[in-house]
């Protein structure tokens, strides 16, 4: 891969950005725009999937999504743009998805290598070894999270887990890794993954025409693709 020689029309967007760089070398260039492709691509879509298989799952929890969706676009017409205030006011839907992270989290496990001896309770890890954190491990034990295996987004309301939900920064809930290698696009995704369960829920209603469940390798997966038969919502009949 290599930099066209010429004239380029240059914009204001990420490639640009870096393209002006002058001391970056092509190669990381390209490395950056692959990563942010993949990193924000998949991770979302599927986080969005997971979210729709969970509602299908759980009709309560769609109920009430529903309900909050439903109120949020009376207040603000069905023509107008939402805000961030909006996208702040849909406190059932951030439950929906910070459930949807933990139960169905992307993220598996990461990887670090040691680049010093590092001492861990009673263990030493010594400089040089790889580093497996299994998130998955955390977000589905029982001594953290009661009912570990079943989607609940109502644990979030619970006053007791108010510590653990801080995703930025809780040893419990990590969807989004921590740290300096933390995710840059958590925030985008949460906006992205609200913005899309609205949508979804607004227009559509649907049904489950195959059974489906979860798999955890190679990679978090609905081993059936979630396969699904939509129905506008406005087209059904009254009542
Ligand atoms: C639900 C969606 C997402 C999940 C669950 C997720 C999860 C993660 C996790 C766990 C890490 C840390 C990896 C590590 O520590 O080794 C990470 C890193 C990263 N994510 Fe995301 N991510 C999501 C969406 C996005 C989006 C939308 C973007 C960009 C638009 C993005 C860009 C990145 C990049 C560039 C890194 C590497 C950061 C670094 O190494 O310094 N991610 N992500």
């Amino acid at each position: 891969m290599y930099r066209q020689e010429g004239s380029l029309e240059v914009g204001n967007g990420v490639l640009s950005r870096l393209l002006e760089e002058e001391s970056l070398p092509d190669e990381a260039v390209a490395d950056f725009i692959i990563n942010l492709l993949f990193a924000g691509n998949e991770t979302t879509a599927k986080t969005m999937l997971f979210a729709v298989y969970f509602l299908t799952q759980c009709p309560r929890a769609l109920k009430q999504l529903l309900e909050e969706q439903d109120s949020l676009r009376s207040c603000c017409g069905e023509e107008e743009m939402l805000t961030w205030q909006d996208y702040k006011a849909m406190p059932f839907t951030q439950c929906v998805i910070d459930e949807t992270l933990r139960l169905g989290g992307i993220a598996i496990w990461l990887m670090r290598e040691t680049t010093e001896d590092v001492k861990y309770q009673d263990y030493v890890i010594p400089k040089g070894c790889f580093v497996v954190p299994f998130l998955s491990a955390v977000h589905l034990d029982e001594n953290v999270f009661n009912g570990a295996l079943s989607f609940n987004p109502w644990r979030w309301m619970d006053p007791e887990n108010e510590e653990k939900r801080n995703w930025r920064n809780s040893p419990f809930y990590a969807p989004f890794g921590g740290g300096g290698r933390f995710c840059p696009g958590a925030e985008l995704a949460r906006l992205q993954i609200a913005l899309f369960l609205r949508y979804f829920v607004t227009t559509y209603s649907w049904t489950q025409t195959r059974e489906d469940r979860m798999s955890f390798f190679p990679s978090a997966r609905l081993v059936n693709g979630l396969q699904i038969r939509l129905t506008r919502r406005h087209m059904q009949p009254a009542g």
